[in-house]
């Protein structure tokens, strides 16, 4: 038994197959936003690709703590206005950005693209 089987036990079936119609909608527009954000961070990363080769042949560091700063402040403000918990968007930037200055590093280190 499935525990849409448990939840359905008792409801009247039309009921039941309305929520499953629900969340068979909700999970297609889940699909499609997961699919989008893959393709943006994609699309970040080809940006801070360029970021990094153009440090590293100028012997800039990889991480620019004050503009993280300020994305982080930013960020938290659209956050707060979108209605999304800002602590949460930080840390998401957070982990971005520790990926990107890895990528920063391995591009100074080798030369190359750490992907
Ligand atoms: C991309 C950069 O390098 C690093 C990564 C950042 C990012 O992913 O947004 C921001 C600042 C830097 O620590 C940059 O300096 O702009």
């Amino acid at each position: 038994m499935t525990s849409t089987d448990t939840a359905a036990a008792g409801e009247p079936p039309q009921d039941v197959e309305r929520a499953q119609q629900l969340l068979l909608s909700e999970r297609r527009s889940i699909d499609n936003i997961d699919a989008a954000l893959v393709h943006l961070l994609a699309e970040r990363f080809s940006h801070t690709q360029r970021v990094g080769l153009l440090k590293a042949e100028h012997g800039l560091p990889p991480a620019d703590p004050s503009r993280e700063q300020e994305q982080i402040a930013h960020l938290r403000a659209l956050a707060d206005e979108a209605g999304l918990d800002p602590t949460f968007a930080e840390a998401f930037l957070r982990f971005i950005v520790t990926e990107v200055i890895r990528h920063h590093e391995r591009i100074r280190d080798e030369g190359s693209d750490p992907r």
